[in-house]
This record gives structure tokens, C-alpha cells and sequence, in this order.
């Protein structure tokens, strides 16, 4: 099973569900808060308006080595991924998935009451946001829309769906060229098109693609996609000459970026910094009962990076659970100490 694409416990829209812990954002960060909370015996729900966990890393990089995880010399997004998500499985989290965190507001005990744009509710004792850079839209390939779920995607969430196809990828950053280094094993051929004749890529990984073999087209855009239910065919233009090709293609990666905002967070009446939420120092928001951590947060000295992410939400859950029972310890102990 790739938790990438399928986590237990989704429940259905319209739903209402009462936790001890919400926590908004099933990045890095999310997921271990989601651990965390289990493991200190509180119930835990997960949304996220993605269709997948992982935040950043599942849709950025789910291939990426990373190399500065503590206890990991090395590790792919998609492994650790797996790994937080296993991790937390034990707890029984809800998962929220495809689901934006749109409405804050209180029950008749001042307790928070967070809705979704899918009409689900979610009673909880605390929430902890961790929402990474918000929410992250994809950069839409004007000439392909119509193709949407016909052909053209923006994540790769499960390379082996695309086996055997002609894949176009567009972009010219560490995604595009992180996908057709991916996908060039599995597909019969991988062209990456960019309407410049500069990437933003990395020089290494623009050497790996090219020592593969795959053929990197530049000063060129995709003007236009075309099939007759599902995408059989790609035109592109190049930007100079105005000379135009076909290429077979039953997959276009539009891999142009992302434009991300805190969105309906804003309204929530968060005390913000830098268009981040301002936390103390243990994790706590402008609002009661509701905490941060993670990408998301700001304070003076703050290191953006998963590792610092695992460290707040810890603090932030278990800053949480003081507020959910007065009498909880905030040291939880340790995990050694802990029956299996
Ligand atoms: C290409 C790349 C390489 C990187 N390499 C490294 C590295 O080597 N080491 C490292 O430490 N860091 C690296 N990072 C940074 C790292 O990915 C982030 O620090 C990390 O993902 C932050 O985790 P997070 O859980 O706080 O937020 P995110 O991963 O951003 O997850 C936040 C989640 O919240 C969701 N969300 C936001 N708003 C809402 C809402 N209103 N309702 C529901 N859901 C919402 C989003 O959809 C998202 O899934 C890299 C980033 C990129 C882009």
C-alpha cells in the first residue's frame, strides 16, 4: 500500500466528527503531531485539502532523497512519508482528505468547532495547525484544462499508473526534471519541454535527465492538447522560430510551480507575522485552544525545515493536552517507557 494514495479511517463529507486533537495540515509536521497525540492517548483527526498526506514532500519531491532527517543518512520523501503514516496507524487517526479547513468557530464551551468546504464538522478539544505554506495550488498549463483526469496531472503521486505511456512533462525546475527521471524507466518515452532555454533545476539533476537519454526541448511552450476522450497527442511551438510539432503523449506533466496563501486561515483572527501564524514559545496561537507548527509558524530565529517541524508539533501537541485536561503533565515521558 502507498499511503501516498490510500490512509485508513477517511470519513465521509458532511460528517461530524469529535476528536480531543484537530490538527489541519498532513505535511511532515501533521502527521507526527498525529503520532504524538495518540501516543499520549488523545484522539486525533488529520485534514487536509489534498487527496494525499505528506504536504511539501508528497507533492513536490516524493523521490527526492532527503539528508537531513536525524537518524536517516538518507531517506526518500516517499518513504518517510510512509514511515509517519505508519507510525501514527497504530492511534487510529481520522483522516480528512480533500478537505480545505475553511471555518473557525466555538462551541457553547468556548471549545473550537473547525468546518470544511466539504460541510464536514470536527468538535475538538484543541486544534494544531500546521499548514505548512497554505494552501498550495498548482500553476494551471493553460492549454491543457480540459484534459484534466484525461491525461494531464500535476502530481505523480503513483508513477506505475503511467507505465508504458508517452509522457510530456513542462517545466523547467527540480520537479520536472525529478519526474522524468522517475517516469523514463517506466514509460515509453519521456520528452521535457520549457518554454526557456534555462532551468531552475539543479545542474546535477538537469545531468542526470540528460544521461538518461531523455530529450529536453527548449524555448518552447505546449500549445495545445488533443484526443478524443483521453489525451492522445501534444502540440508545442517554439517560442522563436513559431515552428510547431506533434508528439504522442497519453500523459502531460505540468510540473510550473505552485502559488500557495494561507486562504481562509487568514480570517480565523490569528495573530500573523510575515504572513505566518505567531506562536510562543509553547506553540500557541493568538486563540485559545489553538496551537501552530511547523512551515507554518513565525517567531524570531525560525528554521523552515521538517526537522524543526517534528520538534514544535511535539511541543504543540503536548502544550495541547495540558489545555484538553488541566491535570495531564506536559512531559508526557518517554517513549521507552511505554508497554508494546
Ligand atoms: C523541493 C523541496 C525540497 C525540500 N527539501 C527539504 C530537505 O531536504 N530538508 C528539509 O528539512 N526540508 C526540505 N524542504 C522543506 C520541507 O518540505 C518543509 O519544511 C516541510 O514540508 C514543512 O512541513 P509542514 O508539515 O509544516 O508543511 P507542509 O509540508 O507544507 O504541509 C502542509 C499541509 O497543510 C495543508 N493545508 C494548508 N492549509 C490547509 C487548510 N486550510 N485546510 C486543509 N489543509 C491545509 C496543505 O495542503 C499541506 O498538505 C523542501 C521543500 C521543497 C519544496
Amino acid at each position: 500500500m502507498s499511503v501516498l494514495t490510500d490512509v485508513p479511517a477517511t470519513t465521509s463529507a458532511a460528517d461530524v466528527v469529535d476528536t480531543d486533537i484537530l490538527i489541519i495540515g498532513a505535511g511532515p509536521s501533521g502527521l507526527y503531531g498525529a503520532y504524538y497525540a495518540g501516543f499520549r492517548g488523545l484522539r486525533v483527526a488529520v485534514m487536509d485539502v489534498l487527496p494525499q498526506c505528506g504536504g511539501q514532500i508528497s507533492a513536490m519531491y516524493p523521490e527526492k532523497p532527503i539528508f537531513d532527517i536525524a537518524g536517516f543518512p538518507s531517506v526518500r520523501g516517499r518513504d518517510l512519508v510512509d514511515g509517519l503514516v505508519a507510525q501514527a496507524e497504530p492511534y487510529g487517526p481520522v483522516y480528512l482528505l480533500g478537505q480545505r479547513a475553511v471555518e473557525l468557530s466555538r462551541d457553547e464551551d468556548g471549545h473550537p468547532v473547525v468546518r470544511s468546504d466539504t460541510g464536514t464538522t470536527v468538535r475538538a478539544g484543541a486544534v494544531v495547525i500546521t499548514g505548512g505554506v497554505g494552501t498550495f495550488t498548482p500553476r494551471p498549463l493553460p492549454a491543457g484544462e480540459d484534459y484534466l483526469g484525461r491525461g494531464q496531472v500535476y502530481f505523480v503521486p503513483d508513477p506505475s499508473v503511467h507505465t508504458g505511456h508517452d509522457i510530456v512533462i513542462v517545466g523547467g525546475g527540480d520537479s520536472a526534471f525529478d519526474w522524468a527521471a522517475t517516469l523514463a524507466p517506466l514509460a515509453r518515452s519521456v520528452k521535457l519541454v520549457h518554454r526557456r532555454d534555462r532551468f531552475r533545476a539543479h545542474g546535477a539533476t538537469v545531468e542526470k535527465v540528460r544521461s538518461l537519454g531523455i530529450e529536453i526541448i527548449t524555448d518552447t511552450e505546449v500549445t495545445g492538447l488533443h484526443g478524443a476522450d483521453d489525451l492522445e497527442k501534444v502540440t508545442i511551438r517554439h517560442r522563436l522560430t513559431k515552428d510547431t510539432r506533434t508528439l504522442p503523449a497519453q500523459t502531460v506533466v505540468a510540473a510550473l510551480g505552485f502559488t500557495a496563501d494561507l486562504g481562509p486561515l487568514q480570517n480565523w483572527g490569528l495573530e500573523l507575522q510575515a504572513r505566518r501564524i505567531a506562536v510562543d514559545t509553547r506553540m500557541a496561537t493568538s486563540l485559545p485552544r489553538v496551537f501552530a507548527a511547523g512551515d507554518i509558524t513565525d517567531y524570531p530565529g525560525k528554521v523552515r525545515l521538517i526537522a524543526v517541524g517534528f520538534g514544535e508539533v511535539a511541543t504543540a501537541v503536548n502544550n495541547a493536552a495540558t489545555v484538553i485536561d488541566p491535570e495531564a503533565m506536559l512531559f508526557p515521558g518517554h517513549s521507552t517507557e511505554k508497554e508494546n
